[in-house]
């Protein structure tokens, strides 16, 4: 008999290391530029606790030259002795990194455009004279203020050329930043560019530089951009609560958190207070005085409304059938809505035993047509239907 050769043993498929990221909330600043943003010095307070609470790692504040006042509020915030880390964002000019320093804030986040619109339109600088520049101010904060946390970012990254890009990343990691960032600033990324960019600027940048991406959302990509920077090495995202920022906005915090749960539910229940998230939606909803949007990631009105029959059928049996994400998780109840013209049976009979009712196969297919066909031209709330199927019992 001849021997069977034995089978190779598999080599282990390397497990997907788990991605490490920290959120830099920027509510208070990139919030701060949403059309109704004007938040008073009780409301960053406010939301500053709040996101604190949360567990924000990193809040961002705007820079001290907007205002005496914005100023004497970041001292205020900075005071309050929060866990999460504050931040403050301002351009790299001496003056304004002068008098960021003076805020007893945790760090500076430092930026300048890079792409040829920035550099034409706004500041008018060239990729020599913008290393130029980060070469002062960050040589000035090392020597001066050496335990502030920096970072440096390329604004509208994704419009600059990547030779700049890659001299510029390397020249402020050789000079010692904490971090480097990455900012989609006009929302035209996609998701592949994203990944491609933070690890070519992995390749130039030191190991322990961390990698900071901003997203906005004038494409739709902004949460899935920060999934991919996340998924390509990127270890601080940019959130604002509600999405809230120039133009539609950038990486909602809470569409951000439903990504990254459904990859590592009990990595952000240890990380984060999640259910706080209706609490903070409400918070900024009432402070920019719009409503929180119906279809919001989580917290909309509907996001967990369930109506099709065939849906509530399962959803009865097992909620997960038709939920990525149990919605308890993030302190947010679901709405069964069982008289619809897209009701079924099984809903009809689960909302009747929910009443102590119960039809017979026949009565239920009947009482079931009755509704759909009542619902055709009209809404049937819950106190519509449970009369509904009382009388049609006693009928
Ligand atoms: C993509 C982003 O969201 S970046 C963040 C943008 N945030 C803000 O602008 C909010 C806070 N800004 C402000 O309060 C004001 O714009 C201030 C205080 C910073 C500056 O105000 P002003 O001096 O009146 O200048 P203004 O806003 O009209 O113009 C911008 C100035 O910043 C310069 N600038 C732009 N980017 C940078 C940069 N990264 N580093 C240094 N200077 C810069 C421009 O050249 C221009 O200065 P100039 O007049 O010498 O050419
Ligand atoms: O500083 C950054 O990285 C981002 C600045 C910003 O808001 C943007 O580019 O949209
Ligand atoms: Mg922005």
């Amino acid at each position: 008999m001849t021997q069977q050769p034995t089978p190779p043993t598999p080599s282990p498929v390397p497990p997907i290391p788990a991605r490490s990221w920290a959120i830099i909330d920027s509510t208070l600043r990139e919030g701060e530029q949403f059309a109704r943003g004007n938040f008073k010095s009780d409301d960053k307070i406010e939301v500053a606790r709040a996101l604190d609470a949360f567990g924000a790692e990193y809040i961002e504040l705007s820079t001290p030259m907007v205002s005496a006042q914005t100023a004497a509020d970041i001292r205020k915030l900075a005071d309050l002795g929060l866990k999460a880390k504050l931040l403050t964002h301002v351009r790299c000019h001496m003056e304004d990194v002068q008098r960021a320093v003076d805020t007893g804030v945790d760090g500076l986040d430092l930026l300048f455009g890079t792409s040829s619109f920035l550099r034409e339109f706004s500041h008018g600088k060239n990729i020599g004279q913008i290393i130029e520049s980060a070469q002062k101010v960050i040589g000035w904060l090392k020597t001066n203020h050496p335990n502030l946390e920096l970072r440096f970012s390329a604004e509208d990254t994704f419009r600059s050329e990547e030779a700049d890009l890659m001299a510029v990343y390397k020249a402020v990691s050789d000079l010692g930043v904490h971090r480097v960032g990455l900012a989609d600033t006009v929302g035209v990324a996609t998701p592949r560019q994203v990944y491609a960019l933070v690890r070519e600027v992995r390749n130039v940048i030191h190991a322990d530089c961390g990698i900071e991406f901003h997203g906005h959302n004038d494409t739709g990509c902004a949460v899935s951009n920060a999934y991919e920077a996340v998924e390509a090495g990127a270890t601080h995202i940019d959130t604002t609560i509600l999405g809230i920022g120039e133009r539609n906005g950038i990486t909602p915090l809470g569409g951000f958190l439903a990504r990254m749960f459904t990859f590592d539910p009990q990595g952000l229940v240890d990380k984060y207070n999640l259910e706080m998230l209706p609490e903070l939606d409400n918070m900024i909803a009432r402070m920019v005085g719009l409503p929180i949007p119906w279809n919001n990631y989580l917290t909309g009105e509907f996001a967990y409304n369930h109506k099709a029959g065939m849906h509530l059928k399962a959803i009865y049996l097992n909620p997960g059938a038709y939920e990525a994400i149990p919605p308890g998780a993030f302190g947010v109840g679901r709405r069964i809505q069982a008289a619809s013209k897209v009701t079924g049976k099984h809903a009809i009979a689960y909302k009747a035993r929910e009443l102590g009712l119960h039809y017979g196969e026949d009565a239920l297919r009947r009482v079931t047509d009755h509704i759909k066909a009542l619902a055709e031209n009209d809404d049937l709330d819950d106190a519509h239907l449970e009369a509904l199927l009382r009388e049609w019992v006693s009928a």
